[in-house]
């Protein structure tokens, strides 16, 4: 398997220059990219300012790991003008964006998606990732005029931290919890409950000659708590939907809603749930005339906190299904192990502790019967 400091640096250069190709490179084009059947049923539609708002997000974290909201706020002149400064950024000359290139290894700036090392075929996509502060890496792109960009990214944070405290808030009410019973999950300026660090994706996802071949961005499931997600007007976002053991899942398309976000639920949702939250499976697939672009704002918890089932989730027979993690830990695991991370942290429950420990017994008496003594 690849690792992206094993790529030379033509091969970036090359991969980036989507414009220019009117047909799909060989680099790029993906085998199968309709591997499911596909569903027609619909992601909750939930708004914020609806009474009911806990319980229905409730419903929508268990069964789809997923949901739009309305009634959140955010200005639609707002959302317009991050649109336009995204589209602005991924429309400058390759050479441009390269100086903001991330570096191996790195967080934050121009590249592709960390997942694509663990394929042999690239993606149709291209991304900016923000720390924190937009300035230092806009200044990379725009030395004297960063700041109709940085004006924007900040002016959306500013309205993403009470947003994802609120549907933090709105999560964990659905379970029967309350504020005080997870302090962290809302801010203060108490130093030891830091504010989250803001983490944002900007994606770009050009037209493409021959969309059934190319993959945007290939199936995942993110690592933060949840991440809101604006889509713009096109179409391309698909959930894996409906994992049942009598019917194959399938990838269901979450339509663009005028002045609607998308918020998935997260690995550490699934993790802080016990299971009880699904973090959902999801893609980008692209198409043939327009330009895609998609921002996606990454909520987690303060850098030093460790996140673990919580135990008033379980039943009386019931331990924790995962192991404790701090959000970076986590992020670590998932560079490492893709889509391998949550299951790399699972702990066995009581009845697989049990048959493991009546396999061990058994293999222990065999042991003993053939070879006298047992030496572990
Ligand atoms: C906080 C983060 C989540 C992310 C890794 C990152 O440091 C910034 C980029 C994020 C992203 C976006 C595309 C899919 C994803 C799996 C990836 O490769 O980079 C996510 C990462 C994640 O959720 O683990
Ligand atoms: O572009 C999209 O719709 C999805 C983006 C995404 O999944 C991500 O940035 O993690
Ligand atoms: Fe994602």
């Amino acid at each position: 398997m690849p690792s992206l400091s094993d790529q030379p640096l033509i091969h970036h250069l090359q991969q980036f220059e989507f414009k220019t190709l009117t047909e799909v490179p060989d680099s790029h084009a993906w085998p199968v990219v309709n591997d499911h059947p596909h569903g027609d049923d619909a992601v909750p539609v939930i708004d914020l300012a609806c009474p009911d708002a806990a319980r229905l997000i409730g419903q929508a974290c268990e069964e789809w790991g997923a949901f739009q909201i309305t009634g959140h706020g955010v200005p639609v002149d707002l959302l317009d003008r991050l649109e336009a400064q995204t589209r602005r950024l991924f429309s400058l000359p390759t050479g441009q964006k390269l100086k903001a290139a991330r570096s191996p290894g790195g967080v934050t700036g121009y590249g592709i998606a960390n997942i694509s090392a663990f394929f042999s075929k690239l993606f149709w996509s291209e991304g900016f990732t923000i720390v924190g502060s937009p300035h230092d890496e806009a200044r990379k792109l725009w030395p004297d005029d960063s700041a109709e960009f940085c004006g924007a990214i900040e002016e959306y944070t500013s309205w993403m931290k009470p947003l994802g405290c609120r549907l933090m808030l709105l999560m964990l009410a659905s379970l029967g919890l309350s504020e005080g019973e997870i302090d962290w999950a809302v801010p203060s300026n108490d130093t030891t409950h830091e504010a989250p660090a803001p983490v944002i994706q900007l994606n770009s996802y050009p037209a493409c000659p021959d969309p059934d071949r190319a993959m945007g961005l290939a199936e995942h499931t993110d690592s933060s708590l949840f991440t809101v997600l604006y889509q713009g007007s096109v179409r391309g976002l698909q959930l894996l939907h409906g994992n049942h053991p009598t019917r194959r899942a399938r990838w269901v398309t979450v339509p663009p809603l005028p002045g609607a976000l998308v918020v998935n639920v997260g690995d550490l949702s699934h993790i802080l749930s016990n299971g009880r939250f699904q973090s959902v499976t999801h893609r980008a697939i692209v198409n043939r005339t327009q330009t895609r672009i998609s921002v996606a704002y990454f909520y987690g918890p303060p850098a030093h906190f460790k996140i673990a089932p919580i135990e008033k989730l379980m039943g009386p027979q019931q331990g924790p299904a995962y192991r404790a993690v701090t959000w970076p830990e986590y992020l670590t695991l998932k560079r490492r192990l893709y889509n391998q991370a949550l299951a790399s942290i699972r702990l066995p429950t009581e009845g697989e502790e049990e048959s493991r420990t009546n396999t061990s017994e058994i293999i222990t008496a065999a042991y003993t019967r053939r070879h006298g003594e047992a030496k572990v």
